[in-house]
């Protein structure tokens, strides 16, 4: 197989640079409720409202209000002349990937490209500290490395270099010898892996879902399912989907951190399957995580049939070139070393420091200007081809999850953002689109446009000079025009084919946009505290159920059995202000047979009383 070092052309750095990101100053949201747009300026805009200068910060770090100085309002340009011209100016090519982008849609001005010229060069040195190995993840101590995943010549230490070459080397071994057979299920009659079910969440699930979505053939070597929740029933369709071929079953536990709740209650789900089948879990696990994680000690002490690493300074949701990705992708037959081509040519085109010339900077500048730099807009992001259709979930957990940010690296309150969300086109043509044109004005626009219809010599034309696929270009350029039309801005991405080439250069393309936009709007792109509240508060909600449920199991254990009112659990669990939970845990337990009711209902929790089916005597004393 060939060797993917080489193909980038900048030179690696050995010495880890320690020092934090520079930053860029921030135009931030003044605290009034309507977004500002700072530096709006030029003949192409539509409303418009400027800033004279930076919000003053109160004590707390929040920005005072009240810094708008004028506002003017002015149309998209609709000269068609004026917008060719426009369109030809910043039309964006890759020659070697075929891929184009087109920004004439969104009405920034040449004076707003110049006065955010420094902010990019600002950033395109924090983009290249970061490649060196700079701590470009400041609050978790971490560098950054997904860049290096498909150029590994460019890692900062040598050692960083054979992790990243060896783990290439023995995921294209391990998928080998399961494709050919040579790593077999015990008990299998196909006599070897048929299936793949893969049980891992947010990072660990969103871009194997994709790519598979995206490059997988209609018959693959191994087909492959998701288990990436923790809902019972879902898990359940997982497993009675598969049937017998169970016995056929790799299984894929995906965790950085190896200790995801979702992910280790599907591990215990899908083990207790394996169980009830008379099947050994050990001999058809295989675990992606990091060294020494929960996981991978299960892992290890059980004797899975193989585990692969995940990397310190890779995230979860930029993990799509690492084992996380590559294992499912190869075991599908999908070309996972075109996928690192893709992705390194792309990374190549996005380190010039000329703005119009890197792609990933102008969907940044497009981001900054539709959405005035505080994400006052979403982005709608419409993949006109049915495989791209996990798209826009994938990029939505890239990009919310990176610049969803409460504050920002000086430690200001900023609430940063961008909404993303989209299905595909047409078919959102009879579901949204109908709001976009006409409703409220709150999005922009990404249209991802694939040239090649069909593969060659399976077209034919379903009425005279008309195919299926000019149907689809039709409704994507109709769409775009009459978006514009109404002031709607868009960018188009354009790709001639999905391939795992493109497929990986879409990948690196937006993973660096959006390293770009953080550094614009000096955040933190690749930590993200504010998940950890949701677990946090979850642990508590667990923690007081097993308290309900002790006081419910001593009330059930009485002679004659007392039933108690939500008043008397909620005093006998000290938690007099957790009623309401208290309410909700025994809904839940009552909706599942866990909780019987004595009187009332739940949709009447005063009268409410309720007690246990059954005495767990040993739960009391013990
Ligand atoms: O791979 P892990 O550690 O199970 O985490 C899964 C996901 O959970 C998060 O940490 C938070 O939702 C994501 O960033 C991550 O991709």
């Amino acid at each position: 197989m060939a060797s993917i070092s080489g193909i980038c052309s900048s030179s690696p750095s050995l010495k880890p640079r320690l020092k934090p990101l520079p930053r860029a100053t921030s135009l931030r949201r003044d605290s009034a409720s309507f977004p500002i747009r700072p530096h709006r300026i030029g003949p192409v805009c539509s409303v418009a409202r400027e800033v004279s200068a930076e919000p003053s910060k109160s004590d707390d770090g929040t920005l005072e209000k009240g810094t708008a100085t004028k506002t003017k309002k002015i149309g998209l340009e609709k000269d068609p002349r004026a917008l060719w011209l426009r369109y030809v100016e910043w039309l964006y090519q890759h020659k070697e990937l075929g891929l184009f982008l087109d920004v004439s849609r969104v009405g920034f001005s040449d004076e707003f490209v110049a006065e955010m010229e420094p902010r990019f060069q600002a950033a395109f040195r924090a983009m290249e500290e970061l490649e060196k190995g700079a701590i470009a993840n400041p609050d978790e101590g971490r560098m950054v490395g997904h860049y290096w995943l498909r150029s590994p010549h460019l890692a900062p230490t040598s050692f960083l270099k054979t992790q990243i070459d060896t783990t290439l080397d023995v995921v294209c071994d391990f998928a080998d010898a399961v494709v050919s057979g040579k790593i077999k299920p015990p008990s299998s009659p196909e006599g070897r892996f048929t299936q793949i079910l893969s049980v891992g969440i947010g990072g660990s699930a969103l871009g194997p879902q994709f790519v598979a979505e995206a490059l997988a053939p209609d018959n693959p070597p191994l087909k492959i399912r998701f288990i990436d929740n923790t809902d019972p029933a879902g898990i359940d369709h997982q497993i009675a989907q598969l049937g017998p071929e169970l016995a056929s079953t790799l299984v894929i536990v995906i965790s950085k951190s190896g200790g995801t709740p979702e992910t280790r209650n599907g591990l215990l789900e899908v083990q207790k399957a394996f169980r009830e089948a008379g099947l050994d879990f050990a001999k058809q696990g295989v675990a992606i995580t990091q060294e020494n994680s929960l996981l991978d000690n299960t892992a290890r002490i059980e004797g899975w049939v193989a585990r692969f690493p995940m990397f310190d300074w890779v995230g979860g949701r930029t993990s799509e070139m690492s084992a996380v990705g590559l294992l499912p992708a190869a075991l599908q037959g999908i070309n996972i070393r075109e996928m690192l081509v893709g992705a390194a040519l792309m990374d190549e085109a996005n380190r010039t420091t000329v703005l119009k010339n890197n792609p990933a900077a102008l969907l940044a500048l497009c981001w900054y200007w539709a959405s005035d730099g505080v994400g006052s807009k979403d982005m709608v992001v419409l993949p006109y081809k049915d495989s791209l259709l996990l798209f826009s979930r994938y990029l939505q957990q890239l990009v919310m999850e990176s610049l969803g940010k409460e504050f920002d690296l000086d430690g200001n309150r900023v609430n940063q953002g961008l909404t993303v969300y989209g299905n595909k086109g047409s078919t959102d043509q009879h579901a949204y689109i109908q709001q976009l044109r006409e409703g409220v004005h709150n999005f922009f626009v990404t249209f991802i446009e694939v040239l090649r219809d069909r593969p060659p010599g399976h077209d034919w034309e379903l009425e005279p000079g008309v195919t299926c696929g000019d149907y689809l270009f039709g409704m994507l350029q109709g769409t775009r025009s009459a978006l514009y039309a109404n002031n709607r801005e868009s960018i188009t991405v354009t790709v001639q084919e999905v391939t795992p080439r493109t497929v990986g250069a879409l990948i690196a393309l937006y993973e660096r946009a959006v390293g770009i936009y953080a550094s614009l709007v000096n955040i933190n792109a690749y930590h993200q505290p504010g998940v950890e509240a949701g677990k946090k508060a979850a642990g508590e909600v667990l923690a007081l159920q097993k308290r309900v449920l002790a006081v419910l199991n001593e009330a059930s254990c009485k002679e004659p059995v007392e039933p108690l009112t939500l008043e008397e659990v909620a005093e006998h669990c000290h938690a007099p202000e957790d009623i309401e939970m208290i309410h909700k845990i025994i809904a839940h337990m009552a909706a599942n047979d866990r909780a019987l009711i004595a009187e009332g209902s739940c949709g009447s929790p005063r009268s409410l009383k309720v007690f246990l089916g059954e005495c767990n005597v040993d739960e009391l004393y013990g």
